[in-house]
């Protein structure tokens, strides 16, 4: 049995009744639905069953105040407001859209039968309020769980340097089905650090690619990037999550195992491993070879890119050592067809990424 609370519409004053009711069904209605839509991504696109049951329980408590009471006032023919509809209501450019699109629904009605809904019956507000921060800590959650899951099917991880065609060459890799870039500059000046990131930014959650930047936690909050990636030299991992929160991605580099597990012990979200070979991006560092890659795929226990120095005629061999994530610079940045590169790439680590995944599923006597 439903447990419904007791509604006092007849206190209202006449004209007031059908009005009222009116605004309440259609707003229950809308965060009913919209909560529909988010949880269906919960469910079928993320595959996390506690996203999918918040969403579940928060539209079933909604349900209790969807009374016959409310409803007996609808009139869809007579209702004026049909037919209005923003343009950006006919198109969605991807699932983050959607989704961003429809938590907004939800908390704008939540809000509105907060509102009404102390003219209705004083529970009613304060019920309305606390579905509504629900709501908000829903879209937090979501947004995070996105990140990670992202971030573990990234196989490939552009990090960028300063180039004359930076968007194209970005926007080349992403059109690749690069789906993590790092915005890595270390000379250019805070305003224009500030606006590239942010344009970047913008083009990557456009392609639903993660976006990160380098060093600067100051910047990742202002452009609203996904994450940062901090180097040995770079703030504590836990002063980054302090200001970052829980729900940004946090990268770190290492060159050894015990750098590997300080960064696993304070939390990092990935690492970098290496630079395996010497390369000019980063030269000041020591090559750690092929041995720090074949460390890091027995050891890690979390995403990890080789990085340095990798290049499509040396790919192989990291692999052979056991990596199935790479990051490169000039591979891509210099790269002449940045999308073919990016797909190659790409295509590699999927081959191994599946051999392996189907090796670990054979009985050892086979694998
Ligand atoms: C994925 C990834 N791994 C390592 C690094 C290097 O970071 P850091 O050591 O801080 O050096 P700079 O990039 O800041 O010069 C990285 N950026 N990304
Ligand atoms: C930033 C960084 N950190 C370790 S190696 C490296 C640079 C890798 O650049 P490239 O892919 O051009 O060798
Ligand atoms: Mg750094």
């Amino acid at each position: 049995m439903v447990d419904r609370p007791k509604l006092l519409l007849s206190d209202l004053p006449l004209q007031a009744q059908p009005a009222l009711s009116r605004i309440l069904d259609a707003n229950l209605d809308r965060a009913r639905e919209g909560l529909r839509i988010v949880e269906e991504w919960c469910r079928f696109g993320l595959n996390s069953s506690e996203l999918a049951t918040e969403c579940k329980q928060l539209r079933q408590e909604i349900a209790k105040w969807h009374t016959p009471e409310l409803r007996a006032f609808r009139d869809t023919l007579g209702d004026v407001g049909t037919e209005l509809s923003h343009p950006q209501e006919e198109t969605r450019a991807n699932i983050g859209q959607l989704l961003q699109a429809n938590l907004c629904r939800v908390q704008e009605a939540l809000r509105v039968l907060e509102e009404y809904g102390k003219l209705y019956l004083a529970e009613m507000g304060s019920a309305f309020k606390q579905m509504r921060y629900r709501a908000y800590v829903l879209e937090t959650n979501l947004l995070g769980y996105q990140r990670q899951q992202k971030l573990l099917q990234s196989s490939l991880y552009l990090v960028t340097s300063a180039s004359e065609n930076l968007f194209a060459v970005v926007e080349a890799a992403l059109e690749g089905g690069l789906t993590l870039v790092q915005y890595r500059d270390k000379t250019a000046n805070d305003d224009v650090r500030f606006e590239v990131a942010g344009k970047l930014c913008k083009l990557c959650h456009h392609y639903e690619a993660l976006f990160i930047v380098n060093d600067r936690v100051d910047l990742a909050l202002a452009v609203d990037a996904d994450g940062v990636h901090l180097g040995q030299q770079d703030m504590p991992i836990a002063t980054a999550r302090q200001l970052l929160g829980p729900h940004r991605i946090i990268g770190r580099s290492t060159t050894n195992p015990a750098e590997m597990q300080r960064a696993i012990a304070e939390g990092a979200d990935y690492i970098g491993v290496g630079p395996v070979f010497a390369t000019p991006t980063k030269a000041e560092k020591a090559a750690t070879g092929l041995e720090y890659v074949r460390y890091a795929a027995q050891n890690a226990n979390l995403p990890w890119f080789a990085i340095g120095g990798i290049d499509p005629s040396n790919l192989n061999d990291v692999l052979s050592a056991g990596a199935d994530r790479i990051a490169v610079v000039r591979a891509i940045m210099q790269a002449e067809q940045p999308t073919l590169v990016t797909q190659y790439f790409i295509s590699q680590l999927t081959r191994v990424q599946t051999l392996r995944n189907y090796r670990s599923h054979l009985p050892q006597s086979h694998a």
